[in-house]
């Protein structure tokens, strides 16, 4: 096992209770969203734009404060996790401001921050996890590179070796295949069984139904409110999944990426169940 993997053990019980999200502009991104993230595992959150995907992770993160209900992390308030450094988040690039001069290493260092001394002062074992983490996303020969100089597959690539460094318990990941090809995507995936295998709770948002199957265990769907959350096996169904897309599911399933196996029947026919 690497030593970017979480060293203490399963990761805590993620619980998220009846959590109502409004906005200040007014709107209400989630309604009565309760969920409970309870061992190591891979959790996919899928649902259409704006069904609150983004919005559940910073509810997660303590970045958004709910309206109703609460998060808990292994019991404790989500402040206390984040004290911890136990909960790392992957944003969705469109979050980051690419322009800020800052280097590919110098962004990973970051995931390590909460974990140095007062002083800050990034030591031997920092700079060891940096370049691990880097070399384990395939962007070690990018260290000294400025972040604006990456293409859109490299900063998703680079903010998970931020997330590994940091060497939290539970990942939130948010669209990290998006504009990435074949092998990242493979990689990337590789890397989250990896993390579960280290006892890691892994949320992981995704446009790509067709993979939800290949690499989660259990899914979540939202639409504003929580029209499923289950194992794959019994959850990933054209029943559910009609209820979170509504008409518009076989645009989420292109023919190319169904997956093969028993899930390829079954994916075929929910592309095909909702396209009329
Ligand atoms: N800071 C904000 N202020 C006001 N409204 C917001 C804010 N952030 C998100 N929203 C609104 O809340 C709803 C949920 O947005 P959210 O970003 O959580 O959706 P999403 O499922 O992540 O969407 P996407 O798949 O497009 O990333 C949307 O209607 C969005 O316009």
């Amino acid at each position: 096992m690497s030593s970017t993997d979480p060293k203490s053990g399963p990761a805590p019980v993620v619980r998220v209770d009846d959590v109502t999200v409004a906005y200040r502009s007014g709107t209400v991104a989630l309604e009565g969203v309760s969920l409970t993230l309870d061992r190591p595992s891979i959790c996919g959150l899928v649902g259409m734009n704006g069904a609150g995907k983004s919005t559940l992770f910073k509810t997660i993160m303590g970045f958004v404060e709910p309206t109703r209900g609460k998060v808990s992390i292994g019991g404790r308030p989500v402040s206390a996790a984040q004290k911890e450094n136990i909960v790392a988040y992957v944003p969705q690039a469109e979050e980051v401001d690419w322009t800020f001069p800052v280097s590919v290493a110098d962004v990973v260092m970051m995931g390590r921050q909460g974990r140095m001394g007062f002083l800050r002062m990034p030591g031997g074992t920092d700079r060891r996890l940096v370049a691990e983490s880097l070399a384990r996303v395939g962007m070690a020969d990018f260290a000294d590179r400025q972040i604006g100089e990456l293409s859109g597959g490299q900063r998703k690539r680079v903010f998970l070796a931020r997330a590994l460094a940091q060497q939290a318990s539970i990942l939130l990941l948010d669209e990290p295949f998006t504009g990435v090809d074949v092998r990242t995507e493979e990689a990337i995936i590789a890397i989250l069984r990896d993390l579960r295998a280290g006892g890691a709770i892994v949320l992981v948002s995704t446009h790509d139904l067709a993979t939800v199957p290949a690499f989660c265990d259990s899914v979540a769907m939202v639409n504003r409110r929580l029209v499923a959350f289950g194992p794959v096996a019994t959850t990933f169904t054209e029943a559910n999944l009609s209820r979170a897309f509504g008409g518009t599911l076989h645009r989420f399933l292109p023919g190319h990426g169904l997956p093969a196996g028993p899930d390829a029947a079954a994916a075929r026919g929910l592309a095909l169940g909702a396209a009329g």
